[in-house]
């Protein structure tokens, strides 16, 4: 049997990545969220709460004792430094949890890593997945998205939009992707069957849909 394979999902804020993230774990593949696993380290009792405490003060704490997220976005994508801050107490607790879920894993299943800053890390993320499969679509429709689903503002999409790397970047990055504008949510699941079959998550044959 070919080994499990390890591939990177990554797209702009609001591309589709957990939308496809989903449909992937529906189609046997071992799904690691790292957007919910900096949510875990942030919640009360998370083991990244008492730095972010220390290094940005008790009012970045809600009353349930958990990071108070819309005080830190506000902060963090209006403030490059700050940002830097938040992710170099996050990002290498998401790096060990990352990695202790991978190696639970089922070796039968490829593992799905959802990693939204997969371009922007380089090396460091790249060098940990065989195959990079990007979600694209348009400003516009990044837009849409997030302003539909969480109601940020337009000036708040667009801050994250400008921190992020540009699509041509994730491009130049992608061993495969789906264009994800435009698109039903079946038509969507057809471009990954397709990616399926021809072996791009390297599943062994018979184990194919
Ligand atoms: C700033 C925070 C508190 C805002 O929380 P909020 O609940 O509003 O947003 P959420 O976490 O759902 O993220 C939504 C999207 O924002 C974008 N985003 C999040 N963090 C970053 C970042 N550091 N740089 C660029 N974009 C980011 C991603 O597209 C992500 O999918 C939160 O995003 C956070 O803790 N970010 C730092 C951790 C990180 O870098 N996460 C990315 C996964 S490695
Ligand atoms: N092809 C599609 N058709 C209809 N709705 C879609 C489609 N793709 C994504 N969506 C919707 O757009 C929103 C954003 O999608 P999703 O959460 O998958 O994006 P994401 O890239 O994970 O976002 P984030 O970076 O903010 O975590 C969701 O409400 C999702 O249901």
């Amino acid at each position: 049997m070919t080994r499990a394979r390890r591939i990177g999902l990554t797209g702009g804020i609001g591309s589709g990545k957990s939308t496809v993230a989903r449909m992937l774990a529906q189609r046997g593949a071992c799904v690691i969220d790292t957007d919910a696993i900096a949510r875990a380290l942030t919640l009360a009792g998370g083991a990244a709460l008492p730095e972010i405490a220390a290094r940005f003060g008790p009012e970045m704490i809600d009353s349930q004792g958990a990071l108070d997220r819309a005080r830190m976005r506000a902060l963090v994508f209006g403030q490059p430094d700050a940002k830097l801050k938040l992710e170099a107490i996050l990002h290498p607790l998401i790096g060990l949890e990352t990695e202790r879920q991978a190696q639970t894993a089922d070796p039968a299943h490829p593992v799905v890593f959802d990693v939204p800053l997969l371009v922007e890390a380089g090396a460091r993320w790249r060098r940990q997945v065989d195959r990079v499969l990007v979600v694209d679509c348009s400003e516009a429709t990044q837009q849409a998205r997030v302003q539909a689903r969480s109601g940020w503002p337009r000036a708040q999409v667009q801050q994250v939009i400008q921190q992020q790397a540009s699509r041509a970047e994730r491009r130049a990055a992608a061993d495969a992707s789906v264009v994800n504008d435009g698109l039903a949510l079946d038509e969507l699941a057809g471009e990954l069957d397709a990616l399926w079959m021809l072996g791009f998550f390297g599943v062994p044959a018979a184990a194919r849909l």
